[in-house]
């Protein structure tokens, strides 16, 4: 199957800087692809490639099999591209700038209308479309940024951190909006720093830090490269010296700490399965007041790949 978007050996540098150094993925028709990454990390000079809007210094780029350098009009009237900020009209309604960004990419008249009306919908704005922008939120902007790279229906929706300084409602539409477009069959390239976007909207996804790509694969497949340990989290009431000793006996329990007075920390192994086993161990000299199972998530490969977190 044609990868609806696909790059090899993409580099950038600038300067002494590089940005960018042998990045490569593919993405199949109907797949949410996950770019995540740190602010700096290369993910914006890395779709700027994408989009043609920077050539890259080596490296392919294909668009449905049309190669980006080759023939560009044609890969990118495939991509939607979504960048962090458009220009958008202020005194023109919603509907309005829609309607400006459809006859900029010269989408024919005859039709048009219809298709602005399908796409607010989409965006869950045809409520507020006649309403002016100088009206809307930072996230109802940002929606109609969404919106405006549907028009043209393109095969792939490339979206730069479009969740940065959104209001929670707005996040929360346009994370459901993405949802049903890869529902539809629609590719999406999404790259951002908040891992549990990604990790709610993408199939798949490629780590990406100071230029170069350090992980990929699914999201399971990235969780299982720190192990399958549960971190758990005890309160206790009684003699916790002695319960916090039993504990560390417990098969299973690779790692153990008193994080307070009345509080231990366990590594283990399938620890949710192993509560059981944990209370009974420190009967006789204490009882369990509180428990919390936290499985290893996306942030915690990245922290075990990069040694440093992801929000810093
Ligand atoms: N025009 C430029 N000139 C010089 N250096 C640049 C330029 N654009 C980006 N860089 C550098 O390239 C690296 C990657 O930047 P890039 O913007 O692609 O990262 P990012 O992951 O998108 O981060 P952010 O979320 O902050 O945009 C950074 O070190 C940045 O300082």
């Amino acid at each position: 199957m044609t990868a609806t978007l696909a790059c090899e050996g993409l580099r950038k540098r600038y300067g002494d800087v590089t940005a960018v150094e042998d990045v490569g993925f593919s993405i199949a028709p109907g797949q949410a692809y996950g770019l995540l990454g740190p602010n700096g990390a290369g993910k914006t000079t890395t779709i700027s490639m994408l989009v043609g809007l920077l050539r890259p210094d080596a490296g392919t780029v294909l668009v449905g099999g049309t190669d980006l350098a080759a023939d560009p009009r044609r890969a990118k009237a495939r991509i939607g591209y979504v960048p962090q900020e458009i220009a958008l009209y202020p005194e023109l309604t919603g509907r309005e700038n829609l309607r400006f960004f459809g006859r900029l990419f010269g989408l024919a008249r005859r039709g048009l209308a219809g298709r602005i009306e399908e796409v607010l919908d989409l965006i869950g704005l045809s409520d507020r479309a006649d309403g002016r922008l100088d009206t809307y939120s930072g996230g109802m902007r940002r929606r109609i940024n969404i919106g405006a790279a549907l028009l043209h229906r393109p095969d792939v929706l490339i979206l730069d951190e479009p969740t940065v300084g959104v209001d929670p409602q707005s996040r929360k539409a346009i994370l459901d909006g993405l949802e049903l477009l890869v529902g539809d069959g629609m590719s999406l390239l999404y790259t951002s720093h908040y891992m549990e976007e990604v990790e709610r909207v993408c199939d798949r996804v490629a780590i990406i830090d100071h230029g170069r790509i350090i992980a990929e694969g699914t999201r399971r497949e990235l969780i299982a490269m720190v192990g399958s340990a549960d971190k758990i989290e005890l309160v206790l009431d009684g003699d916790v010296e002695a319960a916090y000793a039993k504990l560390r006996t417990v098969e299973g329990v690779i790692e153990a700490a008193r994080t307070g007075a009345e509080s231990v920390r366990l590594i283990a192994e399938g620890g949710r399965y192993l509560l059981p086993a944990l209370i009974s161990a420190v009967e006789g000299s204490a009882t369990v007041t509180a428990t919390q199972v936290i499985e290893p998530d996306l942030e915690a490969t990245f922290l075990h790949l990069t040694g440093t977190s992801l929000r810093d």
